[in-house]
């Protein structure tokens, strides 16, 4: 049986559920994409399904999201996480609140709490305050996001003005004073007709609390910190075995797209120890003759040891990269690194390693997974995905891993 049902809104944000399901030794499936009904899936604990519904209108978010929701209810699903990011990324419209509204009344449950805090990844909660490492969330980098600016730390707020649900605070002192005190004050919001529970979390116990006292709600909602919550009280009563199987065999293959920090300093380490290339549309502003130019450098480079395809620039170049290639460039490098992702697999590549939420989606799509197993983290949030046929595919969110990930992960040690 199925016991935890997953919707996350992007794909390395389903990686990074999916990865703190498995740590706790659960056995998971992530899913590209809501599957045909009938569909049977190998024997799993957990399955987490993957949408891109982050910044899609909301109407299509939510449209998206009730598919999901409709096929894990007839695979009997005990509970449902919707999964969003560590820094709540969305708008005033949505997608958040439109979903988990829409959720809770396909479910035909009357609350359900919002827990971002991720203490893993330095996301925490304070009086309703979601913080980035030491910065509250409107003083961190997330203020300059292009598509989700996120100018306000108080969630309570900013899902206030997503929501005509009455949106409600669990606060610190509450869930230090344990399970029952938890329950109780859930029990209080609730009497007063509160849909929306935002829980303070500041560190992994306190999620353990909120995981144990909202064992009676049907949905819950946060980031990868609370799955991992879940997941660990299911474990310990089914007492499944710990994770690790051996990556494949075969050439590696590194694709980057994320221009976040974290990614332009992995591509630079990595850049150091293998043969790499690099997309650049002010040098060859063609689409076609980028992708021919690339896809013959990969094929010569393949067979040599890892190697890495990196479009991955600061703000500067990228803007240069806009005015040579025009509007569509994001796209066109996207559908570039998805090209060079199937090139590498057809010609022997087993461990296909990608930086980036959006590049991932194009790489994903590119080499046609609906599906794979999740196996051990090559860091936090990061694991190796195992598809059925024999390749490893590691997704990386743009923020995610350490300096020396992508060498590690190219060179199979990770
Ligand atoms: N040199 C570049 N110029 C312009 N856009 C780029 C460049 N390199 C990558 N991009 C685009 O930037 C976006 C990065 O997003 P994504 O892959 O989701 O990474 P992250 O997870 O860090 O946000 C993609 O749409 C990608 O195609
Ligand atoms: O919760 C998180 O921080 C991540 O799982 C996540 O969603 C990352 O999104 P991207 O940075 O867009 O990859």
């Amino acid at each position: 049986m199925i016991r935890i049902g997953c919707i996350a809104d992007d794909f390395t944000g389903g990686s990074d559920v999916a990865a703190a399901l498995r740590r706790t030794g659960l056995d998971v499936a992530l899913l590209f994409d809501v599957p045909e009904v009938g569909t049977e899936l190998p024997r799993c604990d957990a399955v987490v399904i993957a949408l891109k519904t982050r910044t899609v209108p909301r109407t299509e978010a939510v449209r998206q999201s009730m598919d999901a929701l409709a096929w894990l209810v007839t695979k009997e699903v005990e509970k449902v996480y919707f999964k969003y990011c560590s820094t709540f990324d969305s708008t005033d419209d949505g997608n958040i609140g439109p979903v988990a509204d829409a959720m809770l009344r396909s479910l035909q449950e009357t609350s359900t709490v919002m827990c971002p805090a991720s203490p893993e990844h330095g996301r925490t909660m304070y009086r309703g305050h979601l913080f980035v490492h030491d910065q509250l969330l409107s003083e961190s980098s997330m203020r300059h996001h292009p598509l989700t600016p996120m100018t306000d730390s108080d969630i309570v707020a900013v899902l206030g003005r997503q929501t005509q649900g009455a949106v409600g605070l669990l606060a610190l002192p509450a869930v230090r004073d344990g399970v029952d005190a938890t329950r109780r004050a859930l029990e209080e919001l609730a009497t007063v007709g509160v849909r929306h529970v935002v829980t303070d979390a500041i560190d992994d116990s306190d999620l353990r609390v909120i995981a144990e006292a909202t064992a009676g709600l049907r949905l819950l909602t946060g980031g990868a910190g609370l799955a991992g919550a879940l997941g660990s009280l299911i474990a310990s009563e089914a007492g499944t075995a710990a994770p690790g199987t051996s990556l494949p065999d075969g050439a590696a293959v590194v694709l980057a797209g994320s221009c976040s920090a974290a990614t332009l300093a992995q591509v630079a380490r990595a850049a150091e120890v293998m043969p790499a290339y690099r997309l650049d549309p002010s040098a060859t502003p063609d689409p076609g003759q980028m992708r021919r130019e690339a896809t013959n450098w990969l094929v010569e480079h393949l067979d040599r040891g890892p190697v890495l395809v990196y479009s991955s620039a600061g703000p500067e170049d990228r803007e240069r990269a806009r005015t040579a290639m025009g509007p569509d460039t994001a796209d066109h490098l996207e559908r570039t690194l998805g090209d060079l992702a199937r090139t590498a697999v057809d010609q022997g590549a087993r461990r296909v390693v990608v930086a980036g939420g959006e590049t991932s989606g194009a790489v994903v799509q590119a080499l046609g997974v609906r599906s794979v197993m999740v196996d051990r983290e090559a860091d936090r949030g990061v694991p190796w995905c195992l598809t059925g046929d024999g390749v490893a595919l590691l997704l990386k969110s743009g923020n995610f891993g350490s300096e020396d990930l992508l060498v590690r992960a190219a060179g199979g040690t990770a």
